[in-house]
């Protein structure tokens, strides 16, 4: 798939943007502060109605508008379709095809992208919520059930957890209430597990052929994933997972109960990074966690093409810069002719162009976009 024509207005700084991109490369290059994330974010949030940035969607109206509006053509291999997003101060409306859209679910996976940026680290070095929010977030782009699943595990467990703390507090006594919270939150973790499994062994694999390719080394990437409630096994059916979910919330309860909160389920979940067996959080070097940050995108790409038949776009945004020279050929080598790609950089010197035959090349500044005359490679 690739976005062909793109507006923007009162986006952040991106006042009125009006833009035909080319469906292979784009090259933003601008200074600082110029609005080359927020172009990035823009494309983003037309593609999932969200920022990677912030959850508060207030913030990305232009400073002193009332709305932000954005609006996308897309081409696919089968129909291509009109996007239109509407960001107000009250909330947000999406359209397809100039039908307003009463269900964010029936929007999402109109049009798919991968977002790298610097801050992406954090994935394999940070805390395990961001890994589960990385699973929610990618696995919902590609499978509407797992975003159905996600939004009413979220609902149950709030739920659980409320009613968990007022038999803390001794405001609440019945269990069999908490019993029926037990099962309704095992049936839908259940649901969750399975696909996390299924989709992170996909993952895995294509991580590992990306690590190799990009990083021209000899060790082995391993992605692997750790449902918190350690007997569930990739072998498991949806049903197994229920009862060995359930069996967890029985033998626990008293503990759940004078915690007031519930201790294991998709919410406390974690995903593995190894280099040749040792665990990368702890022992990879910045560069090695770079990599296998990129490898994760990368990965995502194929999972997404393996799933819907369709390559996602890829945002780039500040990376380049970040990778000596042999990673960024190997990785424009490996996403040449797949995927619509837009990558931002400060400066064009110092960076391995020469596998992009004939980009677009494009200047931001102060939110305006203008086509950069000149060539790439001389
Ligand atoms: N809601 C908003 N309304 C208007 N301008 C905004 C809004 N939010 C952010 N900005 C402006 O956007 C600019 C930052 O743009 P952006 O984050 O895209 O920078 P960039 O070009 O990616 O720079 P860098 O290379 O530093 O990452 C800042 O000047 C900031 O004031």
């Amino acid at each position: 798939m690739y976005l062909d024509h793109f507006v923007a207005q009162n986006y952040r700084n991106l006042k009125n943007i009006d833009i035909n991109f080319d469906p292979n490369v784009n090259i933003f290059i601008g200074k600082n502060a110029q609005g080359k994330t927020n172009l990035l974010e823009a494309i983003y949030f037309l593609a999932l109605t969200r920022s990677h940035r912030t959850s508060s969607d207030k913030e990305l109206i232009a400073f002193g508008k009332d709305y932000a509006n954005l609006m996308g053509h897309v081409h696919k291999s089968q129909v291509n379709s009109d996007l239109r997003v509407l960001i107000t101060k009250k909330g947000k409306k999406v359209w397809v095809n100039r039908v307003e859209q009463a269900k964010v679910s029936k929007y999402i996976g109109q049009l798919n992208a991968i977002l790298f940026s610097p801050e992406d680290l954090e994935l394999i070095k940070g805390a395990p919520a961001l890994r589960r929010r990385f699973m929610d977030q990618e696995f919902g782009q590609i499978n509407p059930e797992y975003l159905y699943f996600a939004s009413k595990y979220r609902q149950v467990l709030f739920q659980r957890n409320n009613y968990l703390k007022q038999l803390a507090k001794g405001e609440a006594h019945d269990l069999v209430f908490l019993d029926v919270l037990s099962d309704q939150l095992a049936g839908i973790a259940a649901e969750i597990v399975v696909r996390r499994f299924k989709f992170l062994n996909y993952l895995s694999r294509f991580a590992s052929d990306a690590y190799t390719h990009i990083s021209s080394a000899d060790e082995v990437l391993t992605v692997t994933y750790h449902p918190s409630v350690v007997d569930i096994k990739a072998t498991d059916s949806t049903e197994d997972i229920y009862h060995k979910v359930l069996a967890n919330y029985k033998r626990s309860k008293n503990n759940e109960i004078r915690k007031g909160t519930t201790l294991s389920g998709p919410h406390r979940d974690d995903i593995e990074f190894k280099l040749d067996g040792k665990d990368a959080h702890l022992y990879g070097s910045q560069g090695q966690q770079r990599t296998i940050a990129l490898s994760i995108k990368l990965a995502e790409i194929q999972l997404v093409h393996q799933l819907t038949d369709e390559y996602p776009l890829l945002l780039l945004d500040d990376v380049m810069s970040e990778l000596d020279h042999s990673r960024q050929s190997a990785l424009l080598n490996y996403i040449h002719g797949k995927t619509q790609t837009f990558i931002t950089t400060t400066d064009l010197e110092g960076i391995s162009w020469e596998i992009i035959k004939q980009p677009k090349i494009y200047r931001i500044q102060s939110g305006k976009i203008s086509l950069e005359k000149g060539e790439l490679n001389g």
